[in-house]
């Protein structure tokens, strides 16, 4: 059995899970986004950015709440423990824009990019502990996908949680933008939706007026791509449907 972790704040993102028949544990992260982003080296990747963002995020719930996590988890019958992370950005003009968190910031980037395209990059990391049913023994030299040391999560001896799997992959979405009017532009930002969005815009509900088309999978774009991860888990050994709420796999 599963304990799923969302290590995230988004509503669009546990909406996504959820309307796709998984009830996660969400666990919002602490990471300092611009000090995570700042310390990377000049001239990383794109893709790498958002990746790493995501790694920073799901690693930092394991490392701040695994052992309670990992408690609960074994309370509740489940013998693998995974934690999901992801981050979003939009790339337009070579750079990668997050949320405008303003109207005005947000009304400047539409003005850019209305009757242009962009491609929306969603970095996301997962992360899987085994959870033995007696206390765990000694931090074992686990490793992930790339074969290194997948690392050791957790305080005294008794709560390690041992990551067995540590997987990471990028999606990209080439989001193709309408060109609303100056008046529609100015209700829609005057509604707050888009605000806290990475790239000033929503794909659905009434961002849905201005989008013209996308080359790639929606889930992406509102936050979490569900066939990347069905890739993450096929990658570790599990299946999709491991994460579906009981009644969906009775
Ligand atoms: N509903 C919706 N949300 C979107 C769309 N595009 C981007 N977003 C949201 C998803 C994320 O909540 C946000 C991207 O910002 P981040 O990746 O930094 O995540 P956020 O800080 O919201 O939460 P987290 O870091 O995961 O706790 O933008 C969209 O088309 N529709």
């Amino acid at each position: 059995m599963i304990s799923f972790v969302l290590a995230s704040a988004s509503p669009s993102r546990l909406r996504i899970l959820e309307q796709a028949g998984v009830d996660p544990i969400v666990r919002p992260s602490r990471v300092d986004e611009d000090a995570v982003q700042a310390a990377l080296p000049a001239g990383t990747p794109h893709v790498r950015v958002v990746e790493e963002l995501a790694r920073a995020k799901a690693q930092d719930v394991l490392d701040r709440e695994g052992a309670q996590l990992a408690a609960e988890a074994r309370a509740a019958g489940a013998n693998t423990l995974i934690v999901v992370g992801c981050d979003s950005m939009l790339l337009v003009d070579g750079q990668l824009e997050g949320k405008p968190h303003t109207y005005e910031r947000a009304m400047e980037r539409w003005q850019k990019m209305r009757g242009r395209h962009g491609v929306l990059l969603t970095g996301h990391a997962m992360l899987v502990a085994d959870l033995p049913a007696e206390d765990p023994v000694r931090p074992s030299t686990a490793t992930n996908s790339s074969g290194a040391d997948a690392g050791v999560s957790g305080g005294e001896d008794d709560d390690v949680v041992v990551v067995k799997y540590s997987g990471a992959d990028t999606s990209d979405t080439t989001v193709h933008f309408g060109y609303p009017s100056d008046e529609d532009l100015d209700v829609y930002l005057r509604t707050g939706e888009p605000l806290e969005c990475a790239g000033a815009f929503t794909i659905e509900s009434l961002g849905g007026w201005f989008i013209d088309r996308i080359d790639g999978d929606p889930s992406s774009v509102i936050g979490l791509s569900l066939p990347l991860l069905r890739r993450l888990l096929h990658d570790a050994g599990m299946h999709a449907y491991q994460l579906w709420r009981p009644e969906l796999r009775a």
